[in-house]
């Protein structure tokens, strides 16, 4: 696909000697933000993990702004928060944001920047061990856009967190999206999937459908994403795995 930030092909990968995700060919294109949705367990992770190229793969490719996954050039160009933030519990907030600024080589300025968008400006000066799980995964949010990434990788970002403030997060993603800034977020929350532009629905290692809501709805005949779902993997069911 033209414009496409992410290209996989035939991606395989054994975890535990069991196969986890079987020969996937997707594309991500350019200022989208793409959902990534299925069961715990179906190999969203994974799938994320080969996409910043920290995942040991057993066939295919990842190609990531042009470049194979993991490149040293695309260090400054991915930002990927995971599901458990690799970030410092006897640091405050703001120290913590502003030692990974100074890592990744981002302005100074931007620590404030990034604490105001995932609405962590009153606990900038908090400990990180006294953060709730919700504040937790919002300063790994927050880490993740120092220096402006061109794309996203987002592991439940919004895990945890209330209604108001997942609103916020993906008013957040799509005010990112309109600036050019490409988004692939995992969730298994089915009403987060209706916010996003493209979905890629996932279950036991394989992708079972790509495209728009919209198209997921029509093809099914339902006006719920949950049920389109399941419309989905009924069919193929029916027809049996390829
Ligand atoms: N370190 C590991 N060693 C062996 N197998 C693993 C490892 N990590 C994950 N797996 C297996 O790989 C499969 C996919 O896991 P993955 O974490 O990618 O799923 P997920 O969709 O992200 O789940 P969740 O939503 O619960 O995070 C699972 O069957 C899991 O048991």
């Amino acid at each position: 696909m033209m414009n496409s930030v992410i290209e996989a092909r035939d991606l395989r990968v054994v975890r535990g000697g069991r196969p986890v995700l079987h020969d996937l060919t997707f594309d991500v294109p350019r200022g989208s933000v793409v959902g990534l949705l299925g069961p715990s367990g179906c190999g969203k992770t994974t799938l994320m993990r080969a996409v910043v190229g920290v995942q040991i793969v057993q066939g295919g490719t990842v190609t990531v702004l042009g470049r194979p996954a993991g490149h040293r050039e695309l260090r400054h160009r991915v930002g990927y928060a995971t599901q458990r933030p690799a970030v410092y519990a006897d640091l405050t907030v703001r120290e913590n944001l502003r030692y990974f600024a100074a890592v990744l080589g981002a302005p100074k300025g931007d620590v404030d920047r990034v604490t105001d968008e995932v609405g962590l400006g009153g606990a900038r000066d908090q400990l990180v061990a006294a953060l709730s799980g919700g504040q937790l995964n919002r300063v790994s949010l927050a880490v993740a856009l120092l220096g402006r990434p061109e794309l996203l990788v987002l592991d439940e970002p919004t895990v945890g967190l209330d209604p108001v403030l997942r609103g916020e997060l993906w008013e957040l993603f799509h005010e990112l999206a309109g600036r050019g800034t490409t988004l692939l977020v995992s969730s298994h929350v089915m009403d987060e999937a209706a916010r996003c532009e493209r979905l890629l629905l996932m279950r036991e290692g394989r992708i079972i459908a790509d495209d728009t809501p919209g198209a997921l709805r029509d093809q099914t005949g339902t006006g719920d994403l949950e049920q389109a779902f399941l419309k989905i993997i009924e069919r193929r069911e029916k027809v049996g795995r390829r």
